[in-house]
């Protein structure tokens, strides 16, 4: 997951290959819920693991289920047959799937809890539940605004004896709230049919009937009459299924669709492969499969599987009713900035009431971009720019809304080759953690991945200087310098001096090097050697090894390799100069001797390496003479390289330079 302050990415061209998808929120969160409200052990596969469900998870524990997580497996020991705590404050983030259903199970069951999220769950309603919920005979009180979190929820005295009734109208999720927890009702001896009544007409109906499915997957058959009566017969009680998988979030997978639909078609025919979820899948949004199709997008589907590739081009504009679709239909509004004319998305007014304002949001990035967007209370209305001149590189905010980072995304493929920032890309967290790794995995870029140079002498500071502009950017790092020395300890490994005369032995050695860098470590053959290449010893045959011509060929191509989506942060010694010749920003770095000798020598006494001051100085001084003076790539900064002599600076001030001068060169 990128916790970057913005996450830049390239202009895209298409996507290819396959990808698998995290489990869905909506199953997730009430499959837990399910089987935390059972007797006995319930074994969920599959599970997403994000935001939303960690809150879950956690609630669930702190009322006394057993929680375990194994990976994606998550096994629940229910509350049915253990002793629920009777006092909890529960922290449930921006999780509707959370606060929802957990405020109408916990008043029915009736003790002292209070429920919370983060400020915007604050702001979204709860008022139509806690109503349904008090005329129950539930006790909740507002410990905030009126009509929303947080909640306390005291002791119950539940009475069935009439239907029950909820507004539908602002949220599916107060129905689902009610079907979830009811049947803790109607098990009690001597209860009847428990009735809900929907009043008013009820939005986003694909999610009401995934807890339908999922009710009678744990036990509890409900009948319904159109979408306004729902009736739970009386004796209805919780059975675990045992076991349960959880399949891969349709809504997640529109951004894929669309990333299919709008992808350049690449040299072969199949486009892209989604893995975890099909047209048969019992969540609503996967109706998205029609409206992309509607749009031009060419979907093929098998069990748990969807094919997807441009089609129609430029896509086809549309207008369609998007309330069972809502989270989903986000992504069309995305879709619509690649369209042959105006798209427009009506009945959407629950769009106001999510993460954030959403009409509101998507109108004022969408128009950043350069598309015309028209809003009104329960729709939006997207015009898309000139694909010629029309569009412009955005800095897109995203009001700490998943989808919104997730759609915004979708303008890298714009025609124009313009770059798009994401800002605080780690709202995806709530439901997708990988998001932006599992795009740019089967992303190909229309212009150059971009490479940002620091090069400099030894113990300049240039790698933790190059490490930290990387994590900045969220950018891929090549420590340059540790291939040579990686291929001096290989050399090592195989009985071989770093000498010229074994230059075509060590050369084959490198062009083969089973190297992986992963945060701030390195292995070599599944070994880690982060500290072994590190010593002085490993230093000289790194530069010894690094004067040999045909290893310095051998490692150019597996330079190159790491030239990745979002970006690279490359330090070394030529990387501006022979590497990454085109790199829009070079950076040379330097201090005086006196400088860096003092620096290597704290570096190592903090290591517990005794080193005299002296030496260091001297060697020092030999490696930049033999550095610069080598026939081969000589130690020299590239012509348009900005220097930076960071004797006299921190490293924050070094990296917010560099910094600098990288944002100067965006377009952003
Ligand atoms: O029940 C659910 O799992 C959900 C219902 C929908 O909310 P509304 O019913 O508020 O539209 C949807 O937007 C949300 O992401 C998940
Ligand atoms: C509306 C959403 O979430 P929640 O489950 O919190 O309502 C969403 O995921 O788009």
């Amino acid at each position: 997951m990128y916790d970057t302050e913005f996450l830049d990415i390239p202009a895209l061209r298409s996507v290819r290959g396959s990808v698998r998808l995290p489990g869905s929120k909506s199953i997730s969160n009430r499959v837990l819920l399910l089987a935390a409200l059972c007797e006995g052990r319930t074994v969920v596969h599959d599970l997403l693991d994000s935001d939303d469900t960690r809150v879950m998870l956690d609630a669930l524990r702190a009322l006394g289920c057993g929680v375990q997580v194994d990976g994606s497996r998550a096994t629940i020991d229910g509350l049915g047959n253990r002793p629920r705590q009777p006092q909890a404050e529960l922290f449930l983030g921006n999780a509707g799937t959370a606060m929802r259903p957990l405020t109408a199970a916990l008043a029915v069951l009736g003790g002292d809890y209070q429920l919370r999220g983060i400020p915007r769950m604050h702001e979204r309603p709860i008022g139509d539940l806690v109503d349904a919920l008090r005329a129950l005979g539930c006790t909740i009180d507002y410990l905030g605004t009126p009509g929303y979190p947080p909640l306390r929820i005291g002791q119950p005295a539940v009475r069935l004896d009439q239907p029950i009734g909820v507004r539908g109208d602002v949220s599916s999720q107060f129905l689902t709230a009610l079907l979830l927890a009811l049947p803790l009702a109607a098990s009690q001896p001597g209860r009847r049919d428990v009735v809900i009544e929907v009043v008013g007409e009820l939005i986003s109906r694909p999610y009401v009937e995934i807890t339908l499915q999922l009710l009678a997957r744990f036990g509890v058959q409900v009948q319904r009459e159109g979408w306004s009566r729902f009736t739970i017969p009386q004796g209805s009680r919780y059975r675990s299924p045992g076991d349960i998988h959880v399949e891969a979030d349709a809504s997640s997978a529109s951004y894929f669709i669309a990333a299919g639909a709008i992808s350049e078609p690449g040299r072969g025919p199949n486009g892209l492969k989604i893995e975890g979820v099909g047209e048969q899948s019992i969540q609503g949004d996967i109706r998205f499969v029609d409206a992309a199709r509607a749009m031009g997008a060419e979907i093929d589907s098998g069990p748990n599987w969807l094919q997807v590739r441009r089609g129609a081009w430029p896509l086809k504009a549309i207008d369609l009713d998007c309330n069972h679709i809502p989270d989903a239909a986000m992504t069309l509004a995305a879709m619509a900035l690649y369209a042959d004319g105006p798209s427009t998305l009506r009945n959407i007014a629950s769009w106001r009431v999510k993460e954030t304002d959403r009409i509101a949001a998507m109108a004022t990035e969408l128009r950043k971009l350069g598309a015309q967007v028209e809003e009104g209370t329960d729709f939006i209305r997207v015009t898309p720019p000139d694909s010629t001149t029309g569009w412009r590189a955005a800095s897109l905010h995203t009001y700490d809304d998943h989808r919104m980072a997730m759609c915004g995304s979708l303008a890298a493929f714009n025609p124009a080759r313009l770059p798009v920032r994401i800002q605080d890309p780690r709202c995806v967290g709530k439901t997708f953690p990988d998001y932006f790794e599992t795009l740019f995995a089967i992303a190909e870029p229309s212009t150059p991945v971009p490479v940002l140079c620091v090069d400099g002498p030894t113990a300049s500071g240039k790698g933790t200087l190059a490490a930290a502009v990387a994590h900045r950017l969220g950018y891929h790092y090549l420590d340059s310098g540790a291939l040579y020395r990686l291929t001096g300890l290989a050399a090592r490994q195989a009985q071989l001096e770093p000498e010229p005369v074994n230059e075509a032995e060590i050369a084959a050695l490198a062009r083969q090097l089973p190297v992986q860098f992963r945060a701030d470590r390195v292995w070599l053959a599944g070994e880690e050697v982060t500290e072994q290449i590190r010593s002085e010893a490993a230093g000289m045959d790194a530069s010894r090894v690094s004067a040999l011509p045909s290893v310095r060929e051998a490692l150019l191509n597996l330079q190159h390799s790491f030239a990745r989506l979002p970006g690279l942060v490359a330090d070394g010694r030529d990387m501006g100069t022979q590497i990454f010749p085109f790199a829009p920003l070079k950076v040379f770095l330097t201090a005086d001797a006196a400088q860096r000798a003092d620096r290597r020598h704290k570096q190592l006494i903090s290591k517990g390496i005794s080193a005299n001051i002296d030496s260091l100085r001297a060697d020092l001084a030999a490696r930049d003479a033999r550095d610069s003076s080598r026939s081969v790539a000589p130690l020299q900064p590239a012509q348009d390289a900005l220097l930076l002599d960071n004797s006299q600076l921190s490293v924050e001030e070094s990296v917010d330079r560099v910094l600098g001068w990288w944002q100067a060169r965006q377009p952003f």
